[in-house]
């Protein structure tokens, strides 16, 4: 059996209209693949579980690592609510926490630096589920403590994930069908990039992609294809 990274974004996950496209995209390759569903947040502010929604709810006192901790329930809840309507859908689907997820960081809180992958929980998931949901975005400390990977972290998540499972490509869904010259909410006439380079995309500085995860991928030869995860399109390449 095949293996597929897939990661969506809390554009996609933001309600159960925008999810039942993301179950599409899940359906298609779940014939044919295994596949690790890579999820973030669902929504933005103020959509009860989004991140700053989340981040809100706690004073400006709280300390870095509570922060952490806070903003952490967001890809939590996300993992168990996607795993959920899987289920619910008759996919053999499970869930897994953080603590199994295997992405190992330093103490830096809120901008932590990955110090080793462990996939022994994901491959063990893998034998025995057709679909393995891990939340995006949260990293922990050799000592067990909650880290995050930076705001937009998810998609390094996603080739972290690639990574650890020995594969060389992973797909990454957002609300837009690619890359294009400029953001294309705010340009119609913005044009989509069939192909880019690692160097062209990070050198867009857009927010797209977190810059993490090119950078990552560029250094273990990982190729993003970027799509839209409410678009039938071919969306945009990443790679040498
Ligand atoms: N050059 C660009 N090409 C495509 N999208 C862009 C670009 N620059 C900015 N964007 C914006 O990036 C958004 C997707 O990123 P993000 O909001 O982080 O989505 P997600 O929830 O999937 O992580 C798009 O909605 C788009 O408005
Ligand atoms: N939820 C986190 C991580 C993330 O990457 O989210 P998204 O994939 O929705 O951009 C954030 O908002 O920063």
């Amino acid at each position: 059996m095949n293996l597929k990274v897939m990661k969506f974004g809390g554009t996609s996950l933001r309600s159960e209209a925008t999810r039942k496209y993301v179950y599409r995209h899940i359906l298609e390759y779940q014939k044919t693949h295994k596949i690790v569903l890579v999820v973030s947040a669902m929504g933005r502010y103020p959509d009860a579980y989004a991140t700053d929604t989340l981040l809100s709810l706690g004073s400006e006192y709280l300390s870095k690592e509570e922060k952490a901790r806070l903003v952490s329930m967001g890809e939590q809840l996300s993992t168990l609510k996607v795993c959920s309507e899987l289920l619910d859908m008759g996919i053999h689907a499970h869930a897994l926490s953080f603590f199994e997820a295997g992405i190992f960081s330093d103490d830096h809180y809120d901008y932590a630096k990955v110090l080793r992958l462990d996939g022994t929980k994901v491959k063990q998931a893998l034998a025995n589920y057709d679909v393995v949901v891990v939340g995006g975005f949260i990293s922990m400390t050799p000592q067990g403590h909650i880290t995050t990977l930076g705001r937009g972290g998810s998609d390094y998540s996603a080739v972290l994930f690639a990574d650890m499972l020995d594969l060389k490509e992973v797909d990454i869904y957002t609300d837009v069908d690619g890359v294009y010259d400029n953001d294309p909410k705010l340009n119609s006439y913005a044009i989509k990039y069939d192909k880019l380079t690692y160097d062209e995309m990070l050198n867009m500085k857009s927010r797209v992609l977190h810059d993490r995860s090119v950078e990552y991928a560029k250094e273990h030869g990982i190729r993003i294809y970027l799509k839209g995860t409410f678009s039938g399109s071919q969306g945009t390449v990443i790679d040498a």
